[in-house]
């Protein structure tokens, strides 16, 4: 290279010695220092504004070549003016741009200094240009171009600025006039065309790779790509989306999404004219159904591309599949507001539905009806039939009930056996009258369960807004209380709410509570009453019967909270704590008659079947255990004949312990014997109804008579309730009954009342 520049100071530079740095892909680059800012030349006129007063002139035949190399930093400086325009130069910086601007003109200003071989100039003429210094560097500044994002046109009017501001300066300099010119410039065209299809070329190819690159990751991509025209029609669509469309595979030129992509194209397309308006993006999810197997959910963002006006000149398009994600959220869902057996509502959503119906129903003035369903005696199943039984019978009544209402009325499940139907825009009150009976037809069918008919029925409470209240919250009391009701009147049925169950259902909840502490409280009390031989009129035995000391009401009979305290599982408190005075008192009463002293304590059957406490059960074992024969524990005919395992084993574990047994209010049930050979029982009590008139009804009599004759011959012994009067007595004795125990004797009495009956036991019968 033998081109020379000319500094600032007047020293001249050889252009090999310009400092160069070496691009990533080992092309090499000119780095031209900013050491002249002026138009080197012989001429005056030529840059006349800025030449230097100590420079002087080197080239003795000023050619193109010198004038490029002398004045590079001048004509890049013309050139920058008009490269800045280019869409700011896409943010190039000043010295990159310049870098690629001053590699073609010195590697052209290099070329045009040797002398041109006449191969070289026939094949230029035959558009067959050899390859030149500039080539790589004009490859260098065409790929470039591409990953700055410019344009083909910025491209091109680069070079033509280049050409221009070289010429200008050039013939200003009037370099042009100089001998040989017209051949100089021929030259410089050609190289700076031949540098500009280079650059294009490269920008061509890099553009292409590039273009193939994206196509590869969009394709690859298991997300849909692809990008609409105004109209709807694809433009570009990846493989993914392809895959969803009709499969003819290839795209057809402005093939419209809608028709094309039957699947989802619809969907989209219906967004288009919101995108378009609002030049906004637009995002949002989709379903695509497949012709095997669950749809699909696309979560997809429509994207606009604006053109320099602003305006919408196409959309970009992505849509994720969000199956998974969206069936977990499904999943979650399901779990927070469904019932996960019988896939019904849950208590949540009930509550979310009922509010609002209920604000529904205030807004059109329209009535509702809620109510509250709970199976009777559903845990019999469970307890005879196994949990899993217990589960099936559940899904069944979910159905059954279901199947009665319309499909905009809820039926939820709340709890264990306890389900709820809102029904809505409820004109008569036949109607739901009807429905709560059809609802209990349905649960009172046999319910088919591993080959067994298992049977079950419904109780239902009823309440109606806006009539009995006007929040959700109340009408599910009401409801619940109306249930309630139900069971209590016998099951199998429904009963409407009324003004009344509100305040006995207060009432009741306020004797739960304070029956709880009542134990704590020290209000709770035995009572005993005798029980007497009937030969001897001596008292033998007692029955110990518990009573409440209520601070407000006074005495309290367990008839009035035995129902309560075996509901809320007290029962078992109450029960250990009878039994534990019981067993205390009749230990201490063998001692004072000197012989054993036998007391009976009634046993529920929800003792046998409730039981939260294991261990409650073991500590009333342990005191029986102790007690023995000086205990008799009186049970219901109910209880032996019921045959689940868990209450056969309890029977079992007690008479394990010594104790013997009363079977209570014999006659009212089922008065079957047969039990009596599978259990080992010691006494018969024949219930005080019989016992009432048995002096003056025949049917009574030869029914106790029976029962006496019964028992005798299978060892038992007889004892008779409720005896008032000596006529009654006379009779039962008369009849061979072995004890008796009513008001005629006693009532029932504290331990220290009865500790003075037993003072004076034996001095006499009575009359
Ligand atoms: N199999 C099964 N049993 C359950 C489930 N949830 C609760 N339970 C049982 O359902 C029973 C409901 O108790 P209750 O309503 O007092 O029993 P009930 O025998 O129907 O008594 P009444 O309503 O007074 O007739 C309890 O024994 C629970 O253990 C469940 O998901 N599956």
């Amino acid at each position: 290279m033998g081109g020379q520049g000319h500094c600032g100071e007047g020293r001249s530079i050889a252009y090999a010695d310009v400092p160069r740095i070496v691009a990533h892909d080992g092309v090499t680059i000119l780095r031209l220092l900013p050491f002249c800012a002026t138009v080197r030349w012989r001429s005056s006129s030529v840059g006349a504004a800025c030449m230097d007063e100590n420079a002087t002139s080197t080239a003795a035949s000023p050619g193109l070549s010198d004038f490029i190399h002398a004045n590079l930093d001048t004509i890049l400086e013309h050139w920058e003016q008009f490269a800045r325009g280019i869409r700011s130069a896409h943010g190039m910086n000043a010295d990159t741009l310049r870098d690629h601007a001053a590699g073609v003109l010195t590697a052209i200003a290099d070329d045009l200094e040797h002398a041109q071989t006449s191969f070289e100039q026939a094949e230029k003429s035959k558009g067959r240009a050899p390859r030149e210094a500039a080539v790589s560097n004009a490859e260098l500044h065409g790929a470039d171009r591409v990953a700055r994002g410019f344009s083909v046109n910025d491209t091109v009017s680069e070079f033509r600025a280049l050409r221009a501001s070289v010429l200008h300066l050039w013939r200003e300099a009037e370099g042009a006039a100089s001998p040989g010119a017209g051949e100089q410039l021929i030259r410089f065209n050609e190289a700076i065309d031949q540098a500009l299809t280079e650059s294009m070329e490269r920008y061509a190819v890099e553009k292409e790779e590039t273009t193939r690159r994206f196509d590869t990751l969009l394709s690859s991509s298991p997300d849909l790509q692809y990008i609409l025209a105004v109209d709807g029609s694809l433009i570009y669509a990846n493989k993914a989306f392809l895959h969803l469309c009709e499969p003819s595979a290839q795209l057809l030129p402005r093939d419209n999404i809608a028709r094309r992509c039957p699947t989802i194209g619809p969907q989209l397309a219906r967004e288009l004219p919101h995108v378009i308006e609002t030049r906004a993006p637009c995002s949002g999810e989709l379903s695509c159904a497949q012709l095997s197997g669950p749809a699909l959910t696309y979560r997809y963002v429509l994207m606009p591309v604006l053109n320099d006006a602003g305006q919408v000149e196409s959309i970009t398009g992505t849509a994720r599949n969000i199956s998974e994600l969206h069936a977990s959220r499904e999943e979650i869902y399901k779990n927070a507001y469904y019932d996960s057996l019988t896939e019904l509502p849950n208590r949540r959503l009930f509550l979310d539905r009922l509010e609002q119906d209920v604000r529904h129903a205030a807004r059109t003035g329209n009535a509702l009806a809620l109510l509250f369903v709970d199976l009777d005696f559903f845990k019999e199943v469970n307890d005879r039939s196994g949990h899993a039984a217990g589960d099936l019978l559940l899904q069944e009544s979910a159905r059954r009930i279901a199947a009665c209402v319309r499909a905009t009325d809820t039926v939820a499940r709340i709890g264990g056996d306890e389900f709820t139907v809102i029904l809505t825009e409820v004109n008569k009150l036949s109607h739901v009258e009807i429905l709560a009976q059809e609802v209990l037809d349905a649960l009172a069918r046999p319910f088919r369960i591993d080959q067994k008919d298992v049977h079950v029925s419904g109780s239902i409470g009823v309440t109606l807004y806006p009539q009995d209240a006007s929040t959700p919250g109340d009408l599910v009391r009401n409801a619940d209380q109306a249930m309630y009701v139900a069971k209590q009147a016998g099951r199998n049925r429904f009963s409407f709410f009324t003004v009344e169950m509100r305040e006995s259902a207060w009432v009741r909840l306020q004797m739960i509570d304070e029956l709880r502490h009542a134990l704590a409280r020290q209000q709770l009390d035995v009572f005993y009453q005798p029980i007497v031989d009937l030969d001897t009129g001596v008292i033998v035995k007692a029955e110990a019967l518990v009573r409440w000391h209520h601070p407000r009401h006074g005495l309290v009979l367990p008839e009035e909270f035995i129902g309560l305290a075996e509901e809320t599982g007290l029962i078992d408190d109450i029960g250990a704590w009878v039994l534990a005075q019981a067993a205390a008192c009749a230990r201490a009463w063998s001692a004072l008659a000197g012989a054993p002293f036998q007391i009976s304590v009634n046993k529920s059957p929800a003792e046998f079947t409730g039981r939260a406490m294991i261990q409650s059960w073991d500590n009333d074992l342990a005191l029986f255990e102790r007690a023995g024969k000086q205990i008799a524990v009186e049970i219901t005919e109910g209880l032996l004949l019921n045959d689940t395992p868990g209450v056969q084993a309890r029977l079992g574990q007690l008479a394990q312990t010594g104790v013997q047994f009363s079977i209570d209010d014999f006659g009212i049930g089922y008065s079957s014997m047969a039990y009596l050979k599978k259990f080992k029982v010691d006494f018969l009590k024949i219930d005080q109804s019989f016992v009432k008139d048995i002096a003056t009804n025949l049917n009574s009599s030869v029914f106790a008579e029976t029962i006496v004759l019964m028992a005798h011959k299978l060892g038992l012994k007889v004892i008779a309730e409720g005896i008032e009067t000596a006529e009654q007595r006379d009779v039962l004795k008369t009849m061979g009954c072995d004890y008796a125990q009513g008001f005629l004797f006693s009532k029932p009495v504290s331990s220290a009342s009865f500790e003075r009956l037993l003072a004076g036991n034996g001095n006499r019968a009575p009359e």
